[in-house]
């Protein structure tokens, strides 16, 4: 038997061996943990978590002047009903920002990765929205950035292991998401793993998130200040499988109420290529290797993996925008372990 909740972890014990090795133990045996004392307090987290029930509650029209199908980043809005996984329809709506930067060029693009590369969409009819998410995204970086080193030297490798993948800016990408009442509990995201280095999750009071352990999925119940945090698929294989990205989802709420999240994903540089750390020989015999799974390939290249979830995510996007001969061909180039039912019927070549 598995203990039915997940182990709580206070960033400042990380400065005690005691308390690496309890980050370690979490990283490892379970892949999902509660992060306490990270420094964004319970009334902060409130504010953002009020911010995006204004965002959900704008009018249609508002809210479609930001739709995601307008963005070849994957930046924006994205009613119920429009992102998959697992091959089926997830019951969230949800509003992505990533990076704020300039888009290349067509004619610049080497890899298909590139047009991940490009400016956040923001709504007119609520100007508080930009600065406000633009702040939390720093604020969860700098969280992130911490802890990842903090997971490098419980993993007995030098605590800035990793930073060169990072550089001077991580990758990062963020939801805030609305899962609405159900009449029976449904997907409201199916079953996945996070393709990034480390996920951090914000839950308001509602459960919902549930986290695969052995036979078992544990209730993630929401505990007041606490981020909850997993594993991605990166540090799966920057650890040669001795970290784990573990399968997670969310089952709708039912009886009139919904949940809101906010989900913060940090990557390494989308141009990085993520090395395999040198773990110390009591750590390394432990390791197993990434998991193989025809139908989600781990890849390498950073810039390919993160590519291979918003593809498969949002169909509708990738047919608008990533359809074109030149980038489908880029696509097949760089894919050839993806299986192509992953991409949309035209990018089948
Ligand atoms: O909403 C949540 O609690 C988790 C969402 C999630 O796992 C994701 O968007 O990748
Ligand atoms: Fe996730």
């Amino acid at each position: 038997m598995h203990a039915a909740t997940l182990p709580i972890i206070s960033m400042t014990s990380l400065d005690s061996a005691e308390g690496l090795a309890q980050l370690r133990y979490a990283a490892s045996e379970v892949g999902f943990f509660y992060l306490v004392d990270h420094g964004l307090d319970s009334d902060q987290q409130q504010q953002y978590l009020t911010l995006s029930k204004e965002f959900f509650q704008l009018s249609n029209a508002d809210k479609q002047q930001v739709d995601m199908i307008h963005s070849p980043h994957f930046r924006g809005y994205n009613a119920v009903g429009s992102e998959m996984t697992a091959g089926r329809l997830d019951a969230r709506e949800q509003f992505d920002w990533m990076n704020e930067e300039p888009a290349l060029a067509t004619k610049d693009l080497r890899y298909p990765w590139q047009k991940l590369i490009g400016p956040n969409v923001w709504p007119t009819a609520m100007p508080a929205l930009k600065p406000a998410l633009l702040q939390l995204q720093q604020d969860m970086s700098h969280i992130t950035v911490n802890l990842l080193q903090k997971l490098c030297e419980s993993l007995g490798v030098e605590r800035n292991a990793l930073d060169a993948t990072i550089g001077e800016q991580p990758y990062t990408h963020a939801k805030l998401i609305r899962y609405p009442a159900q009449e029976a509990v449904q997907q409201g995201v199916g079953a996945h793993k996070d393709p990034g280095y480390l996920t951090l999750v914000m839950q308001d009071g509602q459960s919902g998130l549930k986290v695969e352990r052995g036979n078992d999925w544990i209730d993630v119940k929401p505990i007041p200040g606490a981020l909850v945090v997993n594993i991605g698929e990166l540090l799966e294989l920057a650890s040669d499988g001795f970290l784990k990205a573990t399968n997670h989802k969310v089952e709708s709420p039912t009886q009139g109420v919904e949940r809101y999240s906010i989900a913060f994903f940090m990557a390494a540089q989308l141009s990085a290529t993520v090395p395999v750390l040198s773990l110390p020989a009591e750590l390394k015999t432990r390791a197993s290797g990434p998991t193989i799974d025809p139908n989600n390939p781990l890849l390498t290249d950073v810039g390919n993996n993160v590519l291979k979830g918003r593809l498969r995510s949002h169909p509708h996007v990738t047919k608008k925008h990533y359809c074109d001969k030149p980038l489908r061909h880029l696509l097949a180039k760089s894919f050839a372990q993806l299986p192509t039912a992953d991409i949309c019927d035209e990018c089948r070549v």
